[in-house]
């Protein structure tokens, strides 16, 4: 008990460093005035207390009657509710941006009370902050655009990073997500327009793990290298710059620029890679991934996702983890998340089995913008080439053979789809679902944001039937199928892994983020669900559990970096203390260091 006593006092002297801002003496802000009010950290809007307002010079600044932050909570959803009323019959899409502008505001304005209000209503608010909302956000971003947020570094800064870091004004950063723009959700390249999501992502880190100290280390940046977007280009308030992307070298070297000024700052911080084209995703993740702490989660977020439901899919069906080498996989989309998956799941079966890669390779099949990958296609994609089917092992199946054709010879007991096309698992493909070999046959339709999800959910049970598992990127709302029974539906996103990997990251003090740690972090959440929901098809936890996830997400990537003996501890917490704690102790650290916010008091008692 002790060692947690210690753990938590750690913790809380490093949450007040937040403040301290190095000024000695009573207050424990450097700022004063109108200068407070304007700070979205240090805002609390009507709620500073008086001796707040004597100290800080507020005295005049603020209607005199102070309000408490839980009144200003209610006032916040009161809100929020009457919007709902008074938006209600418009179309979605006014509704859903109206939403997201009354919360962007409050972000704007008031950090504590905007992180407050997403952590105790995150189911209801993260399909605002993050996916579905986020895609249509970054799609009108130079519109909306009012106040910036994070960082922009650009093709024209070249040269300047290493001082342009230090305009940063937190003194620490523990957590990056970047960005190029290229590829947002299935939207394609939206330049500038993509910081939407760094900024999205790390919301829901925030809301999920933020630890120690406070939001301030947390740093969403854009790496503006041009774009290809015509539309873009075209467009007068495009707010990125208005020329092709880099390409090549000349890419390259932005990127590593950037990563060597964040190092040279803050040696610890983590990057997040967001979003990035396919082959920039793969070629930065094997260029940095020894060099710094990062990891691309497109590719091994989602890699770690997808495979927990996978194997959830095989308890699902009342089978043991051991039938998962049996299990037949077709995944349709072969870019950076298709192939992150088919690599982690090959791994497993090739880890379960006891066989080698290439024999565990025979029961998955991918499907791209060609059809069915094969060693006979002419321009064979280097990437995919390692799980290209050879003609001989798929007997009455070609080159280029469509979906349909595939799910009617295959009769897969999993058909994932990470494609990035909306609908393209149609009435015809879900009916054929119907003949898989599987008692309760799983489709993943993953793809991000709604419209681009490969089927609906509710069309998802009602063409392949309502013994089917599903899951889906984005939510949907779960399905009616009459006689009491309900169609359960899964949210399969990487954001049940992203923030427990940055949390045990960060708290491990590793240097690197190894396949080990991220590993650990997978099988974490594939046995997180008990039997019984598992085989009511619920593969995932809800998205009201994020932070009970991702406290024992962060513990399985801390201990692993301790197995792996790259765990150097963090604050006065080191690595002896963190190898001799127990798995409930280590959950325990994890959760005692997340942030829940409060009005942290702006001035020392006297
Ligand atoms: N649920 C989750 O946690 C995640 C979902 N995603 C989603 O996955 C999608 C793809 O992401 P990336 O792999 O990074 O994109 P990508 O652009 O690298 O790959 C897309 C792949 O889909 C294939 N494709 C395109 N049209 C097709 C068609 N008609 N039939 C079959 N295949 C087709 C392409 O050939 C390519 O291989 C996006 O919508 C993204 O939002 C990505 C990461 C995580
Ligand atoms: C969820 C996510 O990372 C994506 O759709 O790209
Ligand atoms: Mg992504």
């Amino acid at each position: 008990m002790w060692k947690l006593a210690r753990f938590a006092a750690a913790s809380n002297i490093a949450r007040s460093r937040r403040f301290s801002a190095a000024i000695p003496g009573p207050c424990i802000v450097h700022k004063r005035g109108a200068d407070i009010l304007h700070d979205p950290w240090f805002n609390k809007d009507t709620g500073f207390p008086l001796t707040e307002r004597d100290r800080l010079g507020l005295r005049g600044l603020l209607p005199p009657r102070v309000i408490s932050f839980e009144q200003q909570y209610d006032r916040f959803m009161n809100s929020f509710r009457s919007l709902e009323n008074n938006t209600q019959g418009q179309p979605d899409k006014v509704v859903s941006l109206a939403k997201w502008r009354i919360l962007n505001r409050l972000h704007d304005r008031n950090e504590t009370l905007y992180y407050r209000v997403l952590i105790d209503n995150i189911k209801e608010f993260a399909p605002i902050i993050y996916t579905p909302t986020v895609g249509l956000v970054c799609q009108n971003y130079s519109g909306l655009f009012r106040r910036p947020r994070g960082m922009y570094f650009s093709a024209k800064d070249k040269g300047e990073m290493m001082s342009m870091i230090y305009n940063w004004p937190a003194h620490e950063v523990d957590m990056i997500v970047l960005t190029d723009g290229s590829r947002i959700l299935g939207l394609g390249d939206l330049g500038v327009q993509g910081i939407g999501i760094p900024i999205g992502k790390l919301d829901v880190y925030v809301a999920a793990a933020e630890s120690l100290m406070d939001l301030v280390l947390i740093l969403p940046v854009m790496l503006d290298v041009g774009t290809n977007n015509q539309k873009l280009l075209e467009d007068r308030l495009y707010l990125g710059l208005r020329q092709p992307r880099l390409e090549g070298e000349e890419y390259l070297s932005i990127v590593d620029e950037f990563m060597e000024a964040v190092h040279a700052r803050w040696p610890k911080a983590i990057v997040q890679f967001e979003d990035f084209q396919m082959k920039w995703a793969f070629e930065t993740l094997e260029r940095y991934q020894k060099r710094f702490c990062m990891f691309n989660d497109d590719i091994q977020g989602t890699a770690g996702v997808a495979l927990a439901g996978l194997l959830g899919t095989v308890r699902a069906q009342g089978r043991p983890l051991t039938d998962f080498v049996n299990q037949k996989i077709v995944v349709v989309g072969a870019g950076s998340a298709g192939l992150g998956v088919l690599k982690a799941a090959i791994q497993s079966v090739a880890k379960i089995s006891g066989c080698s890669e290439i024999a565990a390779k025979s029961q998955f099949y991918l499907i791209d913008k060609d059809g069915l990958v094969t060693t006979e296609r002419s321009n064979l994609d280097p990437a995919a080439a390692p799980f290209a089917k050879n003609l001989r092992d798929i007997e009455g199946l070609t080159e280029g053979a469509s979906i349909i054709e595939v799910v009617k010879k295959v009769k897969p007991h999993v058909l994932l789809g990470l494609s990035g096309v909306g609908g393209i698992f149609n009435e015809e493909v879900l009916k054929a679902m119907r003949e898989s070999v599987s008692t309760k046959p799983a489709i993943f339709a993953m793809s991000n944001p709604t419209m681009n999800a490969e089927c609906t959910a509710l069309d998802a049970f009602k063409h392949a039937g309502e013994n089917i598992v599903f899951a889906s990127g984005s939510p949907f709302e779960n399905v009616d199928l009459a006689n009491g029974k309900v169609g359960h539906v899964n949210q399969a996103n990487n954001m049940y892994l992203f923030p427990g990997i940055g949390l045990g990251t960060l708290l491990s003090g590793a240097h690197l983020i190894t396949d080990g740690m991220l590993q650990a972090a997978s099988e974490c959440l594939a046995s997180y669900m008990a039997e019984e929901d598992i085989l009511n098809g619920i593969l995932y936890p809800s998205v009201d559990s994020i932070r009970d996830v991702t406290a024992e997400v962060g513990a399985a990537v801390l201990r692993a970096a301790v197995e792996e003996d790259l765990a150097e501890g963090r604050g006065d917490v080191g690595p002896r203390e963190l190898s001799h704690m127990s798995k409930d102790e280590t959950v325990e650290y994890v959760r005692s260091n997340m942030w829940y916010p409060v009005y942290s008091p702006l001035v020392h008692e006297k």
